[in-house]
């Protein structure tokens, strides 16, 4: 991202999140920031691009960051840590076949990967290990459905064997930043493992507490 700290007082990163209690929770570690807005999209990759697309035409921004709560992978990512990606990839987009799962690109049709910024990821990167957060830079996975088997995990891994997390908005997202020529990044904190669904198991106030941090660590890189 070119350098945000030409004197404005308009905002010039956009953070797009699913719900209230991600917000405010990013709003906290922001701590009145003008750099920054912060939009709740709801949940799900398809209201995600269209609220990010809408809140694109009303305003120019350097960079959109989508930021939430998201699942790991167990041995990659752990609950309270942070996961920065570096592909924002839409894990179900594509077709079902006999020999397996055919992503768009196979059929000629889109694309399912989308890279972010990576000199911004790396900024951010070593700001939360300056602040000594654990933080993994890998790919994070969008889906629409919650993973919630063990097949499905052990068939997303060995999809993806690099991917760190998975949540339900990054490709929405990017989408909208690509198509509006703005560069994109992704950033999860852990709230649960993926596996059989448990939701008794998410650590949804731990998980929050990190986007806190990680809402800090953005003004220790952009003030
Ligand atoms: O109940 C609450 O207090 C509460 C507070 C904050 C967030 C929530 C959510 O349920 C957020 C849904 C949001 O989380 C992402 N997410 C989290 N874990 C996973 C996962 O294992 N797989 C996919 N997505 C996950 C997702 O992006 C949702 O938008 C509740």
């Amino acid at each position: 991202m070119e350098d945000p700290t030409l004197k404005t007082e308009e905002p010039v990163v956009l953070i797009m999140t699913s719900v209230k209690a991600e917000k405010e929770a990013i709003e906290r570690g922001l701590k009145g920031s003008h750099l920054f807005k912060v939009v709740t999209t709801g949940v799900g990759p398809a209201k995600a691009a269209a609220t990010t697309a809408v809140e694109l035409t009303k305003h120019t921004y350097k960079l959109v960051i989508n930021m939430g709560i998201g699942g790991g992978f167990v041995g990659k990512a752990g609950v309270s840590s942070t996961v920065v990606a570096d592909l924002i990839i839409a894990a179900d987009l594509g077709s079902e076949s006999e020999e397996g799962f055919l992503p768009i690109e196979e059929l000629g049709m889109g694309q399912s990967v989308i890279a972010t910024d990576t000199v911004s990821a790396l900024e951010i990167v070593e700001a939360l290990n300056k602040l000594q957060v654990e933080v993994c830079y890998a790919p994070i996975l969008t889906l629409a459905t919650v993973t919630g088997t063990t097949s499905t995990t052990q068939a997303l891994q060995e999809r993806y064997p690099e991917a760190a997390a998975e949540a339900m908005e990054g490709h929405g997202v990017a989408t909208a930043a690509e198509l509006a020529d703005v560069p994109v990044m992704e950033i999860r904190t852990i709230s649960n493992q993926i596996g059989p669904r448990d939701r008794e198991a998410w650590r949804i106030k731990e998980a929050l507490l990190a986007l806190e941090g990680v809402g800090h660590a953005l003004t220790e890189v952009w003030s």
